[in-house]
């Protein structure tokens, strides 16, 4: 039986197609996680987004069953799972982290390899099409680009048409321009009906996609919510970003609110951009001082993620 929601969002019902209920896995003694609750619904994009180590894959790789863990329960469709078992890798498709494929085989000849796995397979040349990879389909993994390897482990994701996409960093180490046309394949696969569940480590990734977001930190979730959600959670509605030529200016002695010094640059978290400021043009017309790469921004997920554990995602 599948197990409907209400969505407090929009008012629609959507499925929670996975549902997992205090998952765990040790290894040794690293508690790699420690008690997930999640849910997943039909049709979205869900961005698991942590800093290495979190327990990002350990997750996806219990929920792909490719991990026993520790503890804990999933449901799928509705269903307790004890084993994530060959009907249930049917519906699913997995692109792994690190895709360590073949270097001496040719993309479409992946691709075929790929599809040998499952009952249910979509033909090599409507992937090869669909993923703009017809240039290349006879030109070996070893001399693809970062994006184009990236591409070819998304076809090999949706081989056998899955209702549900995991995609583990599906664009680190990508350049700005691939991982956007990496953002835009993922997207379509949404609009054709399908969930994706992805794990980043990259804000602006979970920012761009993600209809829902959960935040992990050390095994657990610390955040969850949609993109808006999480950032409304801060008390502060602005960022005044800045740089000070002085050596001995310290920021706490000039605002009461939260500061932080993130790579050199001063960063001043306020509900009142006007009187920061106003406080900071004082300072400098009183030291002689100068400001510069002054930014006045939102608060981001990174906002989000510094404000719950006092680290970047990313250090
Ligand atoms: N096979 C393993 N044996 C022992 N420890 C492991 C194993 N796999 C992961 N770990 C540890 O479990 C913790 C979580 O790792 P995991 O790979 O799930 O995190 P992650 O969030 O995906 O990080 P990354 O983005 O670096 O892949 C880390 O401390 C890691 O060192």
């Amino acid at each position: 039986m599948e197990k409907t929601v209400k969505d407090s969002e929009n008012n629609s019902t959507r499925e929670d197609i996975i549902e997992v209920k205090n998952l765990r896995k040790t290894y040794k003694n690293v508690k790699a996680v420690d008690g997930i609750d999640l849910k997943v619904k039909k049709q979205e994009i869900l961005a698991i987004l942590g800093p290495n180590g979190a327990g990002k894959t350990t997750t996806v790789e219990m929920l792909e069953g490719l991990r026993k863990p520790t503890g804990g329960e999933i449901y799928y469709f509705g269903e307790h799972v004890k084993v994530v078992d060959e009907k249930i890798k049917e519906r699913i498709g997995v692109q792994l982290q690190k895709s360590t494929f073949f270097k001496n085989l040719k993309v479409k000849e992946i691709i075929t390899a790929f599809g040998g796995l499952y009952e249910k397979r979509l033909p090599t040349e409507m992937l090869i099409k669909k993923f703009s990879l017809d240039e290349k389909k006879n030109d070996y993994m070893k001399n693809l680009s970062g994006g184009q390897v990236q591409r070819v482990a998304l076809a090999c994701a949706v081989v056998n048409d899955p209702d549900i996409v995991f995609l583990d960093e599906p664009t680190t180490g990508l350049d700005p321009q691939a991982r956007r046309n990496l953002w835009d394949e993922i997207k379509a696969l949404k609009e054709e009906g399908k969930t994706v569940v992805l794990t980043t480590h990259y804000m602006e990734e979970a920012e761009a996609l993600a209809d829902y977001v959960y935040i992990i930190d050390h095994g657990n979730i610390i955040a969850k919510g949609t993109v808006e959600e999480l950032i409304n959670s801060l008390e502060k509605s602005s960022v005044v970003a800045f740089e000070m030529d002085q050596k001995d200016f310290d920021p706490k002695t000039l605002f009461k609110e939260e500061v932080k010094s993130v790579n050199g640059r001063y960063e001043v978290r306020t509900n009142d951009v006007e009187k920061s400021l106003a406080k900071l043009f004082q300072y400098t017309r009183d030291h002689q001082a100068h400001i510069a790469n002054m930014r006045i921004r939102k608060p981001n997920l990174e906002d989000v993620f510094l404000s719950l554990t006092g680290r970047k995602l990313r250090e």
